[in-house]
Protein backbone atom coordinates (compact mmCIF):
# COMPACT_ATOMS: atom_id res chain seq x y z
CA UNK A 1 0.00 0.00 0.00
CA UNK A 2 1.38 3.10 -0.97
CA UNK A 3 1.76 5.95 1.87
CA UNK A 4 -1.27 8.04 0.09
CA UNK A 5 -3.52 4.98 0.19
CA UNK A 6 -3.21 4.59 3.76
CA UNK A 7 -2.97 8.42 4.88
CA UNK A 8 -6.92 8.68 2.26
CA UNK A 9 -8.10 5.30 4.68
CA UNK A 10 -6.88 6.81 7.31
CA UNK A 11 -9.31 9.94 6.51
CA UNK A 12 -11.97 9.01 4.55
CA UNK A 13 -14.50 11.98 5.86
CA UNK A 14 -12.45 14.79 4.87
CA UNK A 15 -10.88 13.23 1.90
CA UNK A 16 -14.68 12.74 0.09
CA UNK A 17 -15.48 16.09 1.44
CA UNK A 18 -12.52 17.66 -0.63
CA UNK A 19 -12.77 15.36 -3.78
CA UNK A 20 -16.63 15.11 -4.05
CA UNK A 21 -17.61 18.76 -2.97
CA UNK A 22 -20.80 20.25 -4.63
CA UNK A 23 -18.14 22.51 -6.35
CA UNK A 24 -16.46 19.89 -7.98
CA UNK A 25 -19.93 17.93 -8.84
CA UNK A 26 -21.24 21.08 -10.27
CA UNK A 27 -17.82 21.22 -12.51
CA UNK A 28 -18.40 17.91 -13.53
CA UNK A 29 -22.35 18.39 -15.02
CA UNK A 30 -21.71 21.64 -16.61
CA UNK A 31 -23.87 23.81 -14.00
CA UNK A 32 -21.19 25.92 -12.19
CA UNK A 33 -21.89 29.31 -12.36
CA UNK A 34 -19.56 30.98 -14.10
CA UNK A 35 -18.78 33.79 -11.80
CA UNK A 36 -18.29 31.09 -9.17
CA UNK A 37 -15.45 29.45 -11.48
CA UNK A 38 -13.87 32.64 -12.27
CA UNK A 39 -13.24 33.67 -8.72
CA UNK A 40 -11.99 30.43 -7.40
CA UNK A 41 -9.54 30.50 -11.12
CA UNK A 42 -8.49 33.62 -9.94
CA UNK A 43 -7.95 32.97 -6.22
CA UNK A 44 -6.54 29.57 -7.76
CA UNK A 45 -3.69 31.58 -9.78
CA UNK A 46 -2.83 33.55 -6.44
CA UNK A 47 -2.59 29.92 -4.71
CA UNK A 48 -0.29 28.63 -7.06
CA UNK A 49 2.03 31.60 -6.87
CA UNK A 50 2.29 30.33 -3.19
CA UNK A 51 2.53 26.60 -4.19
CA UNK A 52 5.43 27.90 -6.38
CA UNK A 53 7.21 29.03 -3.68
CA UNK A 54 6.02 25.62 -1.49
CA UNK A 55 7.50 23.52 -4.14
CA UNK A 56 11.08 25.56 -4.22
CA UNK A 57 11.30 25.11 -0.61
CA UNK A 58 11.34 21.47 -1.19
CA UNK A 59 14.57 22.14 -3.53
CA UNK A 60 15.69 23.31 -0.22
CA UNK A 61 14.61 20.25 1.85
CA UNK A 62 15.81 17.80 -0.37
CA UNK A 63 18.42 15.29 0.99
CA UNK A 64 19.72 14.62 -2.36
CA UNK A 65 20.22 15.76 -5.97
CA UNK A 66 17.25 13.01 -7.38
CA UNK A 67 15.16 14.78 -4.68
CA UNK A 68 16.21 18.28 -6.15
CA UNK A 69 14.84 17.72 -9.54
CA UNK A 70 11.42 16.15 -8.88
CA UNK A 71 10.97 19.46 -7.24
CA UNK A 72 12.06 21.52 -10.15
CA UNK A 73 9.97 19.99 -12.26
CA UNK A 74 7.20 20.81 -9.83
CA UNK A 75 8.36 24.45 -9.93
CA UNK A 76 8.44 24.25 -13.56
CA UNK A 77 4.81 22.82 -14.04
CA UNK A 78 3.70 25.57 -12.28
CA UNK A 79 5.53 28.87 -13.58
CA UNK A 80 4.99 27.45 -17.31
CA UNK A 81 2.07 25.45 -17.51
CA UNK A 82 -0.59 26.12 -14.70
CA UNK A 83 -0.28 29.40 -14.62
CA UNK A 84 -0.18 30.31 -18.20
CA UNK A 85 -2.98 28.00 -18.41
CA UNK A 86 -5.11 29.87 -15.51
CA UNK A 87 -3.79 33.29 -17.60
CA UNK A 88 -5.91 32.08 -20.86
CA UNK A 89 -8.88 31.35 -19.40
CA UNK A 90 -8.90 34.53 -17.73
CA UNK A 91 -7.69 36.41 -20.68
CA UNK A 92 -11.31 35.22 -22.37
CA UNK A 93 -12.93 36.98 -19.58
CA UNK A 94 -10.87 40.06 -20.45
CA UNK A 95 -9.38 39.85 -16.98
CA UNK A 96 -5.35 40.39 -17.75
CA UNK A 97 -1.99 39.45 -15.82
CA UNK A 98 -2.11 42.78 -14.13
CA UNK A 99 -6.13 42.25 -12.62
CA UNK A 100 -5.13 38.81 -11.87
CA UNK A 101 -2.10 39.21 -9.61
CA UNK A 102 -3.67 42.61 -8.17
CA UNK A 103 -6.68 40.72 -7.00
CA UNK A 104 -7.21 40.50 -3.21
CA UNK A 105 -5.95 37.10 -1.42
CA UNK A 106 -9.18 35.52 -0.49
CA UNK A 107 -8.20 34.58 3.50
CA UNK A 108 -8.98 30.77 2.56
CA UNK A 109 -5.96 30.96 -0.36
CA UNK A 110 -4.34 32.66 2.33
CA UNK A 111 -4.74 29.80 4.84
CA UNK A 112 -3.90 26.81 2.75
CA UNK A 113 -1.14 28.45 0.91
CA UNK A 114 0.64 29.66 4.33
CA UNK A 115 -0.05 26.01 6.27
CA UNK A 116 1.59 24.43 3.53
CA UNK A 117 4.57 26.31 3.85
CA UNK A 118 4.43 26.61 7.46
CA UNK A 119 4.39 22.59 7.64
CA UNK A 120 7.52 22.61 5.00
CA UNK A 121 9.43 24.72 7.10
CA UNK A 122 9.08 23.33 10.39
CA UNK A 123 9.34 19.92 8.96
CA UNK A 124 11.59 17.86 7.01
CA UNK A 125 10.83 16.64 2.52
CA UNK A 126 8.41 14.11 4.07
CA UNK A 127 6.27 16.42 5.80
CA UNK A 128 6.06 18.93 3.15
CA UNK A 129 5.02 16.39 0.78
CA UNK A 130 2.31 15.16 2.67
CA UNK A 131 0.84 18.65 3.24
CA UNK A 132 1.14 19.01 -0.80
CA UNK A 133 -0.15 15.41 -1.66
CA UNK A 134 -3.83 16.35 -1.27
CA UNK A 135 -3.29 18.83 -3.89
CA UNK A 136 -1.09 17.29 -6.42
CA UNK A 137 -3.22 13.93 -6.60
CA UNK A 138 -6.37 14.85 -5.21
CA UNK A 139 -6.54 16.99 -8.35
CA UNK A 140 -5.63 14.00 -10.12
CA UNK A 141 -8.34 11.52 -8.80
CA UNK A 142 -11.39 14.37 -8.81
CA UNK A 143 -9.98 14.54 -13.06
CA UNK A 144 -10.23 10.90 -13.87
CA UNK A 145 -13.50 11.21 -11.65
CA UNK A 146 -15.14 13.51 -13.89
CA UNK A 147 -13.81 12.15 -16.81
CA UNK A 148 -15.61 8.87 -15.97
CA UNK A 149 -18.64 9.42 -14.85
CA UNK A 150 -19.57 12.59 -17.26
CA UNK A 151 -17.27 11.06 -20.19
CA UNK A 152 -19.91 11.50 -22.89
CA UNK A 153 -21.51 14.50 -22.26
CA UNK A 154 -18.30 16.50 -21.56
CA UNK A 155 -18.25 18.50 -25.08
CA UNK A 156 -21.09 20.44 -24.12
CA UNK A 157 -19.61 21.08 -20.57
CA UNK A 158 -18.06 24.52 -20.26
CA UNK A 159 -15.55 23.45 -17.87
CA UNK A 160 -14.02 20.80 -20.21
CA UNK A 161 -10.55 22.47 -20.70
CA UNK A 162 -10.38 22.19 -16.91
CA UNK A 163 -11.35 18.08 -17.14
CA UNK A 164 -9.29 17.40 -19.87
CA UNK A 165 -6.39 18.83 -18.14
CA UNK A 166 -6.46 17.13 -15.10
CA UNK A 167 -7.69 13.94 -16.38
CA UNK A 168 -5.13 13.69 -19.66
CA UNK A 169 -1.87 12.05 -19.75
CA UNK A 170 0.34 14.64 -18.88
CA UNK A 171 -0.94 15.15 -15.40
CA UNK A 172 -1.49 11.47 -14.72
CA UNK A 173 2.19 11.14 -15.24
CA UNK A 174 3.22 14.08 -12.99
CA UNK A 175 0.48 12.91 -10.27
CA UNK A 176 2.44 8.79 -10.83
CA UNK A 177 4.99 10.74 -10.11
CA UNK A 178 4.80 12.37 -7.31
CA UNK A 179 3.05 9.37 -5.80
CA UNK A 180 6.28 7.63 -6.51
CA UNK A 181 8.29 10.17 -4.80
CA UNK A 182 6.65 10.40 -1.51
CA UNK A 183 6.81 6.11 -1.24
CA UNK A 184 10.71 7.31 -1.95
CA UNK A 185 11.32 9.87 0.66
CA UNK A 186 9.26 7.76 3.24
CA UNK A 187 11.17 4.77 3.10
CA UNK A 188 14.11 6.72 4.21
CA UNK A 189 11.91 9.50 7.01
CA UNK A 190 8.87 7.43 7.81
CA UNK A 191 8.40 5.66 10.93
CA UNK A 192 5.48 4.74 12.78
CA UNK A 193 5.18 7.66 15.78
CA UNK A 194 5.82 10.05 13.09
CA UNK A 195 2.63 8.68 11.11
CA UNK A 196 -0.20 10.47 13.21
CA UNK A 197 1.66 13.81 12.78
CA UNK A 198 1.67 12.81 9.21
CA UNK A 199 -1.95 12.37 8.70
CA UNK A 200 -3.07 15.13 10.59
CA UNK A 201 -1.34 17.24 8.04
CA UNK A 202 -2.59 15.44 5.23
CA UNK A 203 -6.38 15.64 6.75
CA UNK A 204 -5.48 19.19 7.24
CA UNK A 205 -4.86 20.07 3.96
CA UNK A 206 -7.42 18.47 2.63
CA UNK A 207 -10.37 20.42 4.84
CA UNK A 208 -8.66 23.44 3.59
CA UNK A 209 -8.94 21.87 -0.41
CA UNK A 210 -12.71 21.65 0.35
CA UNK A 211 -12.65 25.34 2.13
CA UNK A 212 -11.28 26.40 -1.05
CA UNK A 213 -13.87 24.86 -3.38
CA UNK A 214 -16.35 26.56 -1.06
CA UNK A 215 -14.64 30.03 -1.09
CA UNK A 216 -15.52 29.51 -4.74
CA UNK A 217 -19.45 28.56 -4.45
CA UNK A 218 -19.71 31.79 -2.27
CA UNK A 219 -18.22 34.31 -5.20
CA UNK A 220 -18.65 37.73 -4.48
CA UNK A 221 -22.26 38.83 -5.81
CA UNK A 222 -23.90 35.53 -5.21
CA UNK A 223 -27.58 36.20 -4.26
C1 LIG B 1 -6.44 24.78 -4.69
C2 LIG B 1 -5.72 23.92 -5.66
N1 LIG B 1 -5.39 22.67 -5.31
C3 LIG B 1 -4.72 21.89 -6.18
C4 LIG B 1 -4.37 22.34 -7.43
C5 LIG B 1 -3.66 21.45 -8.40
N2 LIG B 1 -2.30 21.81 -8.64
C6 LIG B 1 -1.58 22.64 -7.89
S1 LIG B 1 0.02 22.79 -8.44
C7 LIG B 1 -0.24 21.74 -9.67
C8 LIG B 1 0.85 21.36 -10.61
C9 LIG B 1 1.72 20.39 -9.96
O1 LIG B 1 2.66 19.87 -10.78
C10 LIG B 1 -1.56 21.28 -9.66
C11 LIG B 1 -2.12 20.35 -10.61
C12 LIG B 1 -4.73 23.65 -7.76
N3 LIG B 1 -4.41 24.17 -8.96
N4 LIG B 1 -5.40 24.41 -6.86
Amino acid sequence: MTLFDRLKADAPEVWTSYVDHPFVRKLGQGDLPLDAFKHYLVQDYLFLIQFARAYALAIYKSPDTGDMYQALEGVKAILDVELNLHLELCREWGLDRTAIETAPEMTQTMAYTRFVLEAGMAGDLLDLQVALAPCILGYAEIGRTLADRHGDGLHANPYRRWIDEYSGEAYTRVAAGFLAWIDQTADIYLTENRYPRLLKLFGKASALEADFWQMGLNYPGKR
